[in-house]
């Protein structure tokens, strides 16, 4: 089939941003060189929507969904986007977590087309002609989303196949607070991958070495970082999936002169602690009362123990004595600071051996049971990617140390979870205050119908990230992330039984609406906003693109 420049038509029909298909009407069709390639009928959005949602449903796995909103967003982003939109709670699963996860292992083998900037460790040269090739300008770019792919969810490193993060995060940027899908680009940075499954599958279609590390990856990631920031002084540069030693020294690294985030640390930390605000709605307590174990301290564990103990610090206590309230535990047990090799990360939160003495059975490590019985926490926090890692005892013995536990489960996907919600209920007896990184339906239990909360960063980074395009942050401080958690917990009444500690994932466009006007309230407060809105919640309304044609005239 012909694309050549006497064929406009068919350039149009190949753009998703510009593509109508069907509702183009006929004078559309006429000026753009279209007559004769479509149907006769004339759709509405409305009609072209229904229609796919009624193939949707005639597909029986969510993989195969997946495959279909895939190739439709690649189509027609508008008609994508409407789709999403009208449906958020129903395909954010599909299009998002878990199902990408499975997308993730399949993606080389199941290659369509390319939606992303793909930089290679071996070619540093190709980073600014590869960001420039999108022909966007310096005022045209508003977010980049970029993955090294080293740990996807739980499910480890899938080397370039881990493009589908970063593409999926921008589809919840779009849907959930409007962001334009016209102004973000994806980014793998492929430095080859550790998973040597990968490497031996012919059909893999990244740099084909094992992981480039130390100061050669190190070149690498500021090249783009500092190329992206000049080429798009406005974007926000967001990180995702990296590994734990990588995802924290690039924040640190970068946070205080580039507008950069980690949506694993920061926004998981937001996400967490917007769930305790309101879990301690319930409980009547404070900050400064918790204590707290996080089981699996990688990025997003040990990321959430620094945001909870500066909720603590905010609270009263001095940093040393909410450190003194946190328990890490890791592969090796409890982390203390007689064990070896510990990263910088776990260190402050090292307990001294000689405490913990007395806790051990045998010579072994401290294991999650033994802390859960010796710490009675008030918070258990699962980033292990340890399925089941929260068994039956332990749930029992959370709930003998505290009337309402906080118990939040987070380790994605599905099969990676450390206790189903539904097994959280019945074992707690409907005591713990549960919310879980993945979707999940209500659970009944003794006559109490449990809304449970998704506790995924998706419920927060949207609405971040458009409160600091609105509020044209040159940062993203911790001001910022403290008032978009502020604006999710203050958004729910979790007091009566069995209500979700979170707003539930169908509001999420109204739900990030309202953190964008805090987030870019915060940035004013905090002095990095270059833009000032008299009326910020209609700025902000005014920002959200819509999924509509007319709005695209
Ligand atoms: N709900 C949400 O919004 C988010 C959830 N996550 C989930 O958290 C999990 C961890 O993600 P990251 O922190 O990025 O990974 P990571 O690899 O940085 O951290 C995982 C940590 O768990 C430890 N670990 C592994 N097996 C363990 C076991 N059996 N017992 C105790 N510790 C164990 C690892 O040594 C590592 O320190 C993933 O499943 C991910 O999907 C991550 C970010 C956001
Ligand atoms: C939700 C997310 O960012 C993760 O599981 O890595
Ligand atoms: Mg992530």
């Amino acid at each position: 089939m012909s694309s050549s420049p006497a064929d406009p038509g068919s350039q149009i029909l190949r753009d998703p941003l510009r593509n109508r298909g069907t509702a183009f009407d006929h004078s559309q069709r006429s000026q753009l060189g279209l007559t004769g390639r479509l149907p006769a009928a004339v759709e509405t959005l409305e009609q072209q929507a229904a229609r796919c949602w009624s193939q949707l449903q005639e597909l029986g796995s969510d993989m195969d969904k997946f495959t279909y909103l895939d190739l439709l967003h690649q189509r027609n982003q508008v008609l994508y986007f409407r789709v999403l939109a009208d449906h958020l709670e129903e395909l954010l699963p599909v299009v998002y977590d878990p199902t990408i996860g499975q997308a993730v292992e399949r993606w080389s083998r199941d290659y369509r087309v390319s939606q992303a900037a793909y930089l290679s460790i071996d070619r540093p040269e190709d980073v600014e002609p590869t960001l420039r090739s999108f022909g966007l300008g310096p005022d045209d770019v508003d977010l980049l989303v970029c993955t090294d792919a080293e740990q996807i969810l739980g499910i480890g490193d899938w080397g370039v196949n881990g493009v589908d993060i970063a593409v999926g995060k921008l589809a919840v940027y779009t849907a959930a607070a409007g962001i334009h899908p016209g102004r973000v680009i994806a980014v793998s940075l492929d430095c080859g991958t550790d998973n040597a499954e990968l490497l031996n599958d012919p059909a893999y279609l990244g740099v084909r070495h094992a992981r480039t590390r130390g100061p050669e990856y190190d070149r690498f990631v500021d090249r783009y970082l500092q190329t992206a920031a000049a080429l798009f002084p406005n974007a926000v540069l967001h990180f995702e999936d990296f590994g734990p030693e990588n995802a924290r020294r690039i924040l640190d690294e970068h946070r205080d002169t580039h507008r950069i985030f980690n949506d694993d640390m920061q926004g998981t930390g937001a996400i967490v602690v917007a769930s305790v605000v309101s879990a301690l709605k319930v409980t009547g307590q404070g900050f400064s009362d918790q204590r707290l174990v996080v089981f699996g301290a990688g990025t997003a564990g040990s990321g959430m123990a620094d945001q909870i103990v500066a909720g603590m610090v905010r609270d009263g206590l001095s940093e040393a004595e909410a450190r003194q309230r946190v328990w890490l535990i890791d592969k090796q047990g409890l982390v203390t600071d007689d064990l070896p090799d510990l990263p910088d990360y776990q260190r402050p939160y090292a307990r001294p051996a000689d405490e913990v003495a007395s806790w051990r059975h045998g010579s072994g490590p401290v294991r999650l049971l033994e802390v859960v019985q010796q710490v009675r926490p008030t918070i258990l926090i699962g980033t292990s990617t340890a399925h089941g890692a929260f068994t039956e005892d332990v749930v029992r013995a959370l709930c003998a140390g505290v009337e309402r536990p906080i118990l939040l489960p987070l380790s994605n996907p599905t099969e990676r979870i450390e206790v189903m919600p539904q097994d959280a209920i019945a074992w707690s007896g409907g005591r713990a205050l549960v919310a879980v990184g993945i979707p999940s339906h209500t659970v009944e239990h003794d006559g109490t119908t449990y809304v449970i909360g998704q506790a995924n960063n998706a419920l927060l980074y949207p609405g971040l990230g458009l409160g600091a395009v609105v509020a044209g942050a040159t940062r993203i401080t911790d001001g910022m992330l403290l008032a978009a958690a502020a604006a999710i917990a203050g958004q729910v009444d979790p007091t009566p039984p069995g209500a979700s500690l979170l707003p539930p994932v169908r509001d999420l466009r109204a739900s990030s609406a309202i953190v964008a006007r805090a987030v870019a309230e915060a940035a004013v407060h905090d002095g990095v906003a270059t833009r000032r809105h008299e009326n910020l919640v209609q700025s902000v309304q005014d920002a959200m693109w819509q999924p509509d044609y007319a709005t695209e005239e």
